[in-house]
């Protein structure tokens, strides 16, 4: 068959992989430009002059005004309007015009005609190539194949070039996307289609089919990244409270007259002096050189399992419905089914407050009395539920700004402690009792502190266990349950129980584990039930009592496909009983960060979990870095851990919840922020920077992804995280700076630390500031000249950096950033090991900046307003498509195509 000369453009419906759905939407808009192409079967260009034996669709061979660059660089023909006589000139007939351009068929790349459009017939047009042109150009196909084979070859597998072997976990380490990563979800296999020949033949201008590949590649760049969703989503919430509530940015002033170090060298005292006196005796898990084995085994941090068992949900089981003449006892479990704790909680509180209802919402009242109760719980577990919940009032009051006196609380205490019943309760009681038992189980703890006005024939039920608190394993509720009705009908079978709770994860898994029927009311307004839960479904499900009875009146046949619509326990770790982790926001060298809810508060936080090594015998950075923070404690954009400790063999902290970090957003605002973003976080990150520095402690890992915004009110405020390879620079026993020494194995990330770190020097105050300086440049510029460079092992690399650190590639990159960069440079490389860095004039910097170019510290991010980015941001009404991208055209083409 011979060849045609055929119009195809690129087609966005169904050629991204990408993982969001921001660049699908952007995808769908992009309207693509036609191209020529000549269309060949691979049969042909194989064996020319032989019968295909085979249907293929074929390839199509793209015809352009330039020559195919990159990897395939020399793979075209040329295509001659005149009679052709030399090598590699194709003819065609009739003689095809470019404005006065010679154009070009490539060889190779060539690209997999899918024909997508199945309505569209594609018309060949009138254009071919004569015999002895097409063997010309299927000989030159399989030369280029040859040849691309060869060169591919000889291309190293990382991206930083290089053929010597490297040690193992090169690329990792390094950071690198290997190829074949980045090529996962090529562009190809279906995203061109052939066009009838309508169009004109203008399209062969400039831009070419190359250009159009290249925004693919960038679109498909640009909202792939694990974390789009999630940074997108922060941002349009961010940018949505500030239209809604006339929100003005709040940034602190950044001032560092608040921050007190008493000269050179901090000097510890009184609270802080226990907490540096426990950092100080603890083992650094990473100061620069691996821990000694003997060292791991005595366990800077025990763990007796390898594999850490953290509580989960128990396995699903489900019992066949019965009758609701079936059951004989009826358990409920008190609160949120018959008894109304969340309206005599507000009642209680706004007993003490008036005024509070116009303050804060009933929800976020409740949130917070059942969140102090909780968390007094947990940290006085001896103390008794009754005090526990006269201090939560208290909690709650101080929280809101009001003092309380003991008359006033008293008389909240009665109030919380009888609560009343549901409406809808005394009548289903009714419906229910008939010759069942019922039981009522009072909520952990506070059988004697809650006594609400039950109907006579509700047995309260006193636990077996003194405590049933959180910490219990709840099948041990269960098997009291049974014990107690065992007593009075010993031969009972648990499913003839039947088990109404309003909390999920409380009642509902242990119940259905133990083989009870349990029955699950969701009333709409109460904040417990509305924690969705998805790891056990109820038998039964119901918004309130009465329609409960009606459910219970109605047998249901069809317990099989109720059966199938049971998903399996999916959920991970449930940490300390009380947050219940749904998905990972972070990982790092340290540790998993999972988000996570408090079960019963509902309230989003992050918990980091921090798995021993066997293996490598590394063991959990996490209790070493709860101590710094709590070194660290009470400052502005520092985290303050709710909940550190061992738990299933592994380190875990439990933390508030922060929003993207400056890498994401710095991806987020399509690869670097402007200068104004730059120096509203310069301000910010050297404020915290100088906070850790007052309190004793050098950071050695400063670099964007230790730098992520808050939330809620907090999100103008940045906060440094990851203490984990920190450490004290001052001893605090003798008040002295630690010495300097040299031999030192390399801390932090290669990427940002400062050149001394290359080299083996131990690390000081100086080089926070000069990684502060490189982070601030990768954020400026999107990338530094270091990044991606090769050298054929580890120690070369860390070598070779250092020097780049050191010498032109550093001058080039300050030469063309603001002087500011320069200043800064100088300043901390001028700085002795010992020498306190000048804040204030690192932050006059920026600060002067900020004056000349009139800039308002206002809070306005670039992703709250991108005036001043030219691709625009993520979103994609502000994505602007980048004319710059100019890169080698060959990594653009996946390798599949050809
Ligand atoms: N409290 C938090 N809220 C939201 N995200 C967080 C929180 N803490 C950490 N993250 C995310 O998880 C990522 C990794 O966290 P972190 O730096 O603490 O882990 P790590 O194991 O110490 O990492 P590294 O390899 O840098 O040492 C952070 O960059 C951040 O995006």
């Amino acid at each position: 068959m011979p060849p045609t000369f055929t119009l195809a453009r690129l087609r966005p419906t169904g050629a991204g992989q990408w993982a969001s759905n921001l660049g699908q939407q952007k995808a769908a808009d992009l309207n693509t430009r036609p191209f020529l192409a000549l269309h060949a079967l691979s049969s042909d260009y194989h064996n020319p002059g032989k019968v295909s034996t085979y249907v293929s669709l074929g390839r199509l061979f793209v015809v352009s005004p330039q020559k195919p660059e990159g990897l395939y660089t020399g793979f075209y023909c040329v295509l001659s309007p005149v009679e052709a006589t030399d090598g590699r000139t194709l003819t065609v007939y009739p003689p095809l015009q470019s404005s006065g351009q010679p154009l070009y068929v490539h060889t190779l790349p060539a690209l997999p005609d899918t024909r997508m459009l199945e309505d569209i017939v594609p018309d060949p047009l009138p254009y071919h190539l004569d015999d002895a042109s097409f063997r010309v150009f299927c000989l030159a196909v399989r030369e280029d194949m040859d040849e691309l084979r060869k060169r591919r070859s000889d291309v190293a597998s990382r991206d930083s070039g290089g053929l010597e072997a490297v040690q193992k976990d090169w690329d990792s380490w390094s950071q690198q996307t290997s190829r074949t990563k980045a090529r996962r979800a090529p562009l190809g296999e279906s995203i061109f289609e052939r066009l009838p020949a309508i169009g004109n033949l203008n399209v062969l201008d400039p831009p070419t089919i190359y250009s159009e590949l290249r925004l693919f590649h960038q679109l498909e760049a640009d909202y792939s990244w694990k974390g789009v969703r999630s940074t997108s989503d922060w941002v349009l919430h961010l940018r949505k409270s500030i239209m809604d509530q006339q929100f003005i940015p709040d940034i602190p002033e950044a001032a560092s007259g608040a921050i007190s170090t008493y000269g050179d060298l901090p000097i510890f005292m009184d609270h802080l002096r226990t907490a540096v006196d426990v950092l100080f005796a603890t083992e650094i898990p990473y100061d620069g050189q691996k821990l000694p084995e003997e060292l791991v085994s005595r366990s800077v941090v025990r763990w007796e399992d390898p594999s850490p068992d953290f509580d989960v949900a128990e396995s699903a089981y489900i019992c066949p419905r019965i009758h609701a003449a079936e059951f004989h006892v009826v358990v409920f479990d008190l609160i949120g089914s018959l008894v109304d704790r969340d309206t005599a909680i507000f009642k209680a509180i706004t007993s003490l407050i008036p005024t509070c209802k116009s303050v804060v919402s009933r929800y976020k009242v409740i949130q917070l009395f059942i969140d102090s109760e909780a968390s007094r719980t947990r940290s006085n577990p001896n103390s008794l539920p009754i005090d526990n919940m006269r201090y939560a009032l208290r909690d709650v009051a101080i929280r809101l700004g009001y003092a309380v006196d003991d008359d006033a609380l008293e008389h909240a205490m009665q109030l919380l402690r009888r609560p009343l019943l549901y409406e809808d309760a005394t009548s289903a009681l009714e419906t229910l009792r008939c010759g069942r038992a019922l039981l009522a189980l009072p909520l952990p703890d506070t059988l004697f502190s809650v006594r609400p006005d039950l109907p006579r024939d509700v047995d309260l039920l006193a636990m077996a266990t003194a405590r049933c608190d959180l910490y219990t394993r709840r099948s041990e509720v269960c098997d009291a349950i049974l014990a107690h009705i065992k007593a009075s009908q010993p031969g009972i079978d648990p499913s003839e129980i039947l088990l109404v709770t309003s909390y999920t994860y409380r009642m509902l898994e242990p119940a259905r584990a133990a083989g009870f029927q349990t029955a699950l009311i969701t009333r709409p307004d109460c904040p417990l039930s509305s924690i969705r839960l998805d790891t056990a479904l109820p038998t039964y499900s119901a918004d309130d009592l009465c329609a409960l009875c009606d459910a219970l009146d109605r047998r249901v046949e069809d317990v099989q496909n109720y059966k199938e619509a049971d998903p399996s326990f999916w959920t991970p770790y449930r940490i300390r009983g009380l947050w219940q982790c749904d998905k990972i926001l972070g990982e790092g060298s340290f540790g998993t960060i999972y988000n996570a809810f408090h079960l019963f508060t509902n309230e989003e936080v992050a918990i980091k979990v921090d798995m021993p090594d066997e293996e490598l015998h590394q063991p959990c950075a996490l209790p070493y870095e709860a101590k710094v923070y709590r070194v660290l404690e009470g400052h502005l954009g520092i985290l303050v851990p709710r909940w550190d400790g061992e738990e299933g063999g592994a380190g875990v902290m439990v933390m508030d919840k922060l929003g993207p970090n400056l890498n994401q957003l710095r991806l987020f605002c399509r690869g670097k922020f402007s200068l104004k973003t730059i120096c509203m976080l310069a301000l910010q990150m050297i404020t915290r920077i100088e906070f850790a520095h007052s309190r004793g402690i050098v950071v050695r890992d400063v670099k964007p992804e230790n730098f992520a915004m808050g939330m809620d009110d907090h999100r103008n405020i940045l906060f440094l995280l990851d203490f984990g390879v920190s450490k004290l620079y001052v001893n605090p026993t003798t008040g002295k700076h630690i010495p300097f020494r040299d031999g030192r194995s390399h801390i932090g990330t290669p990427r940002y630390s400062s050149f001394n770190s290359h080299f083996g020097r131990e690390l000081s105050r100086r080089d926070d500031i000069e990684a502060l300086g490189t982070t601030l440049l990768a954020l400026l510029h999107g990338r530094l000249p270091w990044q991606g460079i090769y050298a054929p092992s580890i120690e070369a690399k860390m070598w070779r950096m250092g020097e780049m650190k050191a010498g032109y590639a550093m001058h080039e990159l300050l030469s063309r950033s603001p002087s500011e960069f320069t200043w800064l440079f100088a300043h901390s490389r001028s700085l002795a090991f010992e020498d306190k860095p000048n804040y204030e004039m690192i932050r006059g910097l920026f600060l002067h900046r900020m004056r000349y170019e009139k800039w308002k510290n206002d809070g306005l991010f670039d992703w709250v307003d991108c005036r001043f980015l030219k691709k625009g941001t993520l979103i994609p009404e502000e994505y602007q498509w980048d004319d710059e991208v100019a890169l080698d055209t060959s990594r653009f083409i996946p390798m599949t195509w050809s």
